[in-house]
């Protein structure tokens, strides 16, 4: 075979493993023309060596920002180094949709970025060679983890019944707000409930109807309580509320809302309508507080007057 014979074999063979690889390949000059486009970017993007070669890039793809490209590809005009751009830092370059219905819920490809430096004969460098890494597979199961990860962390905080806090999670946030309070005299106020009789609720309509009423009261909390206050499941029948930057006044005010909720709220059980009231404890921070839980005792102690003064009221310790 001829010299120029053998030049086009070798020319149609590496033609051949370019459209094989399952990576993309683009090769860029300086002012970011296409100059290969290989079979991989072809699928990906409908559009075929003939309509991009010879184009800007950014013609085509007006998702990818060209300054920040450009900044990007510095170091590897400038300094002959390879860049790698990661799915974590931006998912992808090119936003070819995702051809994996059934094995991602993710809507595009997510990408690993290679950026190389090609040099010439003379050891400049006027172009660089892209290298797409389809990790979409990759990206989708991390995500996944994560997105598990992050409901595992919510479920070991969150009292299965109500939604609200557990009492394990309540106490470690506390410990925080009173570790805070102590140190910018912060004025919240530390409020204890629960709910008047609710031994007599679950022996005359049963476990499950003393559960709807414990959820009901939850409701009332969620609805009553402001995003920035911590309000938890402190036990059975028992919840606990930090009402932030809240004075004495500001929590009564509160207690009253809750208390008349409370009281207004019918709760239908197997046909039956079922009622309920409850008692509550205030007790605004005290510098003198040694620990939370000397603050907390304090709300207890009010609620306990509140249950011997008669119940379905609030006391302020
Ligand atoms: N349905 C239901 N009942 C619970 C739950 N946790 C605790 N309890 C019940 O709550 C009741 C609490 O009763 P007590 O502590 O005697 O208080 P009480 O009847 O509310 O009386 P006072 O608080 O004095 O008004 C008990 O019967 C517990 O079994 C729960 O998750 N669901």
């Amino acid at each position: 075979m001829s010299d120029s014979m053998e030049d086009i074999n070798r020319q149609h063979w590496m033609h051949d493993l370019l459209g094989s690889l399952e990576v993309g390949i683009v090769v860029l000059d300086r002012n970011f023309k296409v100059e290969v486009w290989n079979q991989f970017m072809e699928n990906h993007s409908n559009l075929r060596p003939s309509q991009i070669v010879g184009q800007s890039l950014f013609t085509h793809f007006p998702e990818i920002d060209a300054e920040w490209l450009a900044l990007k590809s510095e170091p590897v005009f400038n300094l002959k180094t390879p860049v790698f751009l990661i799915w974590e830092q931006r998912p992808y370059l090119f936003k070819f949709d995702c051809n994996r219905p059934i094995t991602s819920e993710l809507d595009y490809m997510y990408q690993n970025v290679t950026l190389f430096p090609l040099s010439s004969l003379t050891g400049k460098v006027d172009r660089l060679c892209m290298l797409v890494y389809d990790v979409t597979v990759q990206a989708s199961s991390r995500l996944n983890i994560e997105g598990l990860n992050k409901q595992l962390t919510q479920m070991s905080r969150v009292d299965g019944l109500t939604r609200l806090f557990n009492r394990r999670y309540w106490q470690e946030r506390f410990g925080n707000i009173f570790k805070l309070a102590k140190r910018r005299g912060s004025v919240d106020t530390a409020m204890m409930l629960d709910i008047d009789h609710f031994k007599a609720v679950n022996d005359t309509y049963g476990h499950q109807c003393g559960d709807k009423v414990i959820q009901a009261l939850a409701a009332i909390i969620k609805d009553t309580v402001r995003e920035t206050d911590l309000a938890g499941r402190y036990g059975g029948e028992e919840f606990a509320i930090i009402l932030r930057d809240s004075n004495s006044d500001n929590a009564q005010e509160v207690a009253e809302r809750i208390r008349v909720a409370a009281e207004n709220m019918a709760v239908t059980h197997d046909g039956q309508t079922v009622r309920f009231t409850v008692s509550l404890g205030l007790a605004a921070f005290n510098m003198q507080d040694d620990n939370e839980m000397q603050w907390l005792e304090r709300a207890d102690q009010a609620l306990y007057k509140a249950k011997e003064n008669g119940r379905n009221q609030w006391v302020t310790g």
